[in-house]
């Protein structure tokens, strides 16, 4: 199963990669990759093209600074804005983002209105939320990408812990894409058996608060600009979802009309993701704690919109 066309909005550091992990698994006939910088999205999408012999894929990459070569797709994922540097938090980057988001939307609702966007662009909660309220689409269209990352990142830190393999932790990391995010130590198994059986509350503490802060730890590192490894391949997981109607259950952010006792605003819950986009979200049961950091980070979103004004 595969999409016809896939878009990437912004040829960057994320953009190219989603692009890249998109033609490797072939999950569309043909991948886009839209940006202003000229000449980036055709040098890089030729050169990705140039990869198809040698990697084995037939999804034909091409870049534009042109909506029209996007027109019709299926699915877009947009990475367009600018990202965070050391010292800058993701909510710095919201004036620039919302009207680059803005922009963009606008091209997306003309030449593709019955498309699918997976908003990645920072402050991920506002930007999708700004995506959804320029386009006019419905909220099964229009789904936030973060907890498919800070999931996989707490996933990545338990097992260094604890040394077991990645596939055998299952995780859930709810609420906005920032500090307050949402570990749900409740839903964090190793092949079931509970994570509060294999490790201390000092150790799971510490766990959460390093996935919390885990897009900093890449930008101290990086000090240029922040992650896209780990984010392409959220991203295009989701896509996956999508494309290949699977029903997969992944946290992503969604506008939640009174799930979760939240109404109006794009928070992190567990979603069905299949054909169409958003299927269903699901409501599961918290902790009181639990309850309490999401009422919190929902709050951090409603700040970061009204920042906005
Ligand atoms: N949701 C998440 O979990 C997550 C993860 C990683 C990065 N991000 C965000 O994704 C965004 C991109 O990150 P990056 O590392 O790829 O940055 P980058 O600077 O490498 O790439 C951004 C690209 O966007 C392009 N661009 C700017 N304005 C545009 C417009 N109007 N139309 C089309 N393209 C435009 C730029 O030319 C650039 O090539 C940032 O906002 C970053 O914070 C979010
Ligand atoms: O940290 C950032 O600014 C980028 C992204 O949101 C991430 O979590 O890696």
């Amino acid at each position: 199963m595969s999409a016809n066309k896939i878009t990437v909005v912004g040829a960057g550091h994320v953009g190219a990669t989603c692009a890249q992990r998109l033609a490797e698994k072939e999950l569309a006939r043909e991948v886009v990759m839209i940006d202003i910088a000229e000449g980036i999205p055709q040098g890089k999408a030729l050169d990705q093209w140039e990869s198809a012999p040698v990697e084995g894929f037939d999804s034909h990459v091409v870049g534009a600074q042109d909506y029209e070569a996007a027109a019709g797709s299926d699915i877009f994922i947009v990475t367009a804005g600018i990202a965070r540097k050391p010292g800058m938090s993701r909510d710095d980057l919201l004036k620039t983002n919302a009207g680059i988001v803005r922009s963009v939307s606008k091209e997306i609702a003309r030449v593709a209105p019955d498309s699918i966007i997976i908003m990645v662009s920072n402050p991920l909660d506002v930007m999708a939320q700004v995506a959804l309220d320029t386009t006019g689409f419905p909220r099964e269209r229009v789904i936030g990408m973060a907890g498919v990352l800070d999931t996989a990142r707490y996933r990545s830190f338990i097992s260094l812990e604890l040394g077991v393999s990645v596939e055998d932790i299952q995780a859930l990391v709810l609420g906005g894409h920032g500090d307050t995010m949402v570990p749900l130590v409740s839903y964090t198994t190793i092949s079931g058996i509970p994570l509060t059986q294999m490790l201390s509350q000092e150790r799971i503490d510490a766990l959460i608060e390093r996935t919390r802060k885990g897009g900093a730890e890449i930008v101290g590192y990086l000090k240029t600009g922040s992650a896209y490894y780990a984010p392409s391949a959220a991203a295009v997981q989701m896509a996956e979802a999508i494309v290949k109607d699977k029903n997969r259950i992944l946290p992503c952010a969604a506008h939640l009309k009174g799930e979760y006792g939240q109404d109006g605003i794009f928070l992190g819950v567990p979603c069905k993701l299949g054909e169409g986009g958003l299927k269903e979200i699901l409501q599961v049961e918290l902790t009181d704690s639990e309850e309490a950091a999401l009422r919190t980070s929902a709050e951090a979103v409603r700040d970061t919109m009204a920042a906005l004004g």
